[in-house]
């Protein structure tokens, strides 16, 4: 499958890199950077192009230089204040309007690196402007031309938009969704209902405290008492001049959350609010004057799926959103543990906790996958690009609609894969900074309760998986009738060998021949054919002794299907990363260690399914698995010393990295006492200081009241 972001020039010369990337300050950290095998600028410009990174320059500058953006060490801020403090700076985004229509079009990545480098400041501003110009605005863009005022609307913040679809009572079982739309012929309007208070929208991102408008998700009722399925409306919620609610509207904000607290998530209950027929996005179906439902999919589950459509664009985002978050955790990690001295050969020499074993192989498999994970969101990014083409030209070929599923399988695993993997990072990052980690003001609290529901929103990892291993089973007909197919992005297409892959036996004679990542990439091959064809015998038998359909999928969940998406994904990443990193026109420069990056994270991936391995029979002896093991710790070991480089060639300014241990001075304690020093009445004595110094404890005086 051929790499779909190609390989780029290195652009320019070592003065215009420079000129891009100034230098960082001297310090305990020039000691790695020197060691580093490769050029860090190099790299940055050959991994981003000149373009985006004078992107990501110019949003990083503004936001530095803006005083609505400034940090201020050690304040504490109410959640009102803080939700205040994101709708301003939100606001501050539409000023700054960094990205012409043109520019975005001329480069859709730009729009992915917008996102990017918002949400490295903070995900709160980030997140609640792409719901509303992204996700709220996306949808109503996608709908018919009728809305083009609305648009305006939207993008001039005449509005604020939010996204409803998730209730009280049900969010990852969508077909469950209770609010109705209701049409009214005599009125030509709908009637939006919440039966109960278990279906009141919520959690909605943006609805807590501003939004006016909601896409609201509902059961479609005709006149005739027929329900047409879930569909999509427009609701004003709030009045744009007092940002009360809007009559028959009950609206608030659902409270404190574990992370993004600048964002003010909310429900919604709708008593017969009555919206006029045009505001239905028609984008799956519509209603005529007369109450007769119309729609271009004449199959009920090719409706759904469409209903559901603009889900993939989050669970794309998110699978990159997920890689920014692991970036800015091992920024901060990678640095400290090059900084940070413990122990040592002699009482007189402490070294630098990252020339231990254990420190290397607690993060580098994890800066390995970040490079991985980053360049297939991108890749990801690019083919959902094309698909998009597509819809807006209004494409019905055969390939539009086999790209669609093959994106939303591999969407539906990306999104699990990145986010957890940074969920994991971010607490090995926060353990491997000891207890400076655990100190909020180097971030990396931050960062894991920001990351965290990416695990769960725009659909639960563990029941999206499922999605992608029902497309993976979807092929095992052909395979079984050895009928030939292909998708459109190929990565399904080694399925073809399956009779052949099933039979494969593991290869390498030893540590060195594992050092590449074609060797997991051809154990992962197996391990996914192998997870097929057990899969596939395990849902039959079940069928066989008699469950029904829902049962015998439930029972094959864990060990199986689970396993089969999980596998499969890492194995599609795997393949792009490997295909990218193999790429003859790769300068001579920055192949070996990107090679080493995608052989640590294959091979590193792959050892978590050892027991799989030996059970399927693909590796056998106690060889096999030492081999994989001591490669992963050789790979470590060559990787240490590039480590800082690499986390160079991706960690934002300290500004937006904002964590004293992670700046890239690599003046540890320096920096953290100018932080600590910062903070508000750090050395006064307590406002109480009088409960301790005056009013004395009567020792046991309420033990009779036990
Ligand atoms: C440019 C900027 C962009 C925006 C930037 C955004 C930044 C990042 C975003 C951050 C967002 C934060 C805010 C969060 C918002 C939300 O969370 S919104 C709510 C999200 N809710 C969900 O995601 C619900 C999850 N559940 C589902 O999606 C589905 O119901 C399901 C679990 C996937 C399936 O349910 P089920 O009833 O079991 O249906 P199936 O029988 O499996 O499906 C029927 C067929 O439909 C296909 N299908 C389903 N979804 C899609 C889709 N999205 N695309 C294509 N196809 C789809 C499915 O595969 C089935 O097809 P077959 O296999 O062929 O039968
Ligand atoms: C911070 C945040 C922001 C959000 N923003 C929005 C928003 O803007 N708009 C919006 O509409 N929604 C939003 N959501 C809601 C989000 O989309 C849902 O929480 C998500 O889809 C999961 O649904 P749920 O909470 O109902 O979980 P449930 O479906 O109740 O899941 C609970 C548990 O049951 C398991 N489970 C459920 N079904 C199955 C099954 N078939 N097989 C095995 N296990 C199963 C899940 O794995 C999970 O562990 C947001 C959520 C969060 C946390």
């Amino acid at each position: 499958m051929a790499p779909t972001l190609s390989v780029k020039e290195t652009t320019g010369n070592q003065s215009s890199w420079n000129t891009l990337l100034p230098d960082f300050p001297k310090g305990p950290l020039s000691k790695y950077r020197k060691k580093a095998s490769f050029n860090w600028k190099e790299m940055a410009v050959f991994l981003d192009g000149e373009d985006i990174i004078r992107l990501k320059n110019r949003i990083f500058s503004a936001l530095e230089n803006d005083p609505f953006f400034a940090r201020h060490a050690g304040e504490e801020l109410s959640r009102e204040k803080y939700q205040e403090l994101t709708f301003l700076r939100c606001k501050r985004l539409f000023e700054y309007d960094f990205l012409t229509q043109q520019e975005i079009i001329e480069n859709p990545l730009k729009i992915l690196n917008l996102v990017i480098c918002i949400g490295m400041y903070d995900w709160s501003p980030c997140l609640q402007f792409f719901l509303h110009c992204g996700v709220f605005g996306g949808t109503v863009l996608s709908a018919s031309k009728r809305f083009a005022d609305f648009v305006k609307k939207i993008y001039n913040m005449e509005i604020f938009g939010c996204f409803a679809l998730t209730e009280l009572s049900h969010g990852t079982n969508t077909k469950g969704i209770r609010t109705t739309a209701t049409f009214d012929h005599n009125t030509q309007e709908f009637i939006i209902n919440s039966p109960d208070f278990e279906a009141a929208k919520f959690w909605v991102g943006n609805m807590g405290k501003h939004a006016t408008h909601a896409v609201v998700y509902a059961q479609l009722y005709t006149p005739d008492g027929q329900c047409q399925g879930l569909h999509s409306f427009l609701v004003q919620i709030r009045d744009t001049k007092t940002l009360l609610p809007m009559p028959g509207v009950m609206v608030g904000d659902i409270g404190k959350k574990i992370g993004q607290n600048g964002l003010d998530n909310g429900f919604a209950m709708f008593h017969n609010v009555r919206i006029p027929k045009e505001n239905i996005l028609n984008i799956t179906g519509d209603v005529s004057p007369e109450g007769k439902y119309s729609s271009s999919f004449t199959d009920v589950k090719d409706r759904f799926s469409a209903a559901l459509g603009s889900l993939s664009t989050g669970r794309i985002l998110i699978t990159a959103v997920s890689a920014t978050n692991l970036k800015l955790a091992l920024s901060i990690a990678i640095r400290f543990s090059a900084t940070r001295r413990q122990f040592g050969p002699t009482d007189e020499e402490e070294i630098p906790v990252i020339e231990y074993q254990t420190q290397q192989w607690r993060l580098l498999p994890y800066l390995a996958a970040a490079y991985a994970l980053d360049y297939f969101s991108k890749s990801l990014f690019e083919n959902f690009v094309e698909f998009y083409a597509g819809l807006l030209t209004k494409q019905k070929s055969q390939r539009q609609a086999d790209l669609g599923r093959e994106i939303h399988a591999l969407s539906t695993a990306s999104k699990p894969l990145s986010s957890w993997t940074a969920q994991q990072a971010a607490q090995e990052c926060r353990e491997a900074c000891g207890g400076h980690g655990y100190l909020a003001m180097n971030r990396l609290g931050e960062i894991r309760n920001d990351n965290d529901p990416n695990c769960t929103y725009e659909g639960d990892n563990n029941v999206l998986l499922q999605q992608t291993s029902n497309y993976l089973m979807s092929w095992m007909n052909c395979i079984r009738n050895k009928v030939p197919f292909e998708s459109p992005l190929g990565t399904i297409n080694f399925l073809q060998d399956y009779h052949h892959i099933i039979g494969w036996k593991f290869k390498a004679n030893s540590v060195d021949d594992c050092m590449d990542s074609s060797v997991p990439l051809a154990a992962y091959k197996w391990l996914v054919c192998y997870l097929l064809r057990e899969s596939d015998l395990k849902l039959r038998k079940e069928k066989q002794s008699g469950h029904s359909d829902f049962e015998a999928k439930n029972n094959c969940q864990v060990y199986y299907c689970r396993s089969l998406a999980i596998a499969f994904v890492e194995q599609t990443v795997l393949q792009r990363y490997h295909d990218y990193t193999h790429d003859p026109d790769i300068p001579s420069t920055l192949q070996p260690v990107l090679k080493n990056l995608s052989a640590l994270y294959g091979l590193w991936s792959l050892s978590k399914h050892l027991a799989v391995l030996y059970q399927g029979g693909y590796v056998s002896g106690e060889q096999v698995g030492r081999f994989i093991q001591n490669a992963i710790l050789e790979l470590c070991s060559r990787l240490k010393d590039d480590a800082v480089a690499l986390v160079d060639v991706f960690a934002p300014p300290d500004f937006i990295l904002n964590s004293p241990i992670g700046k890239a001075s690599g003046e540890l304690y320096k920096n953290m006492w100018a932080e600590i020093l910062q903070g508000n009445k750090v050395l006064n004595r307590p406002s109480w200081w009088a409960e301790f110094c005056i009013n004395k404890p009567v020792t046991g005086r309420l033990s009779s009241r036990l």
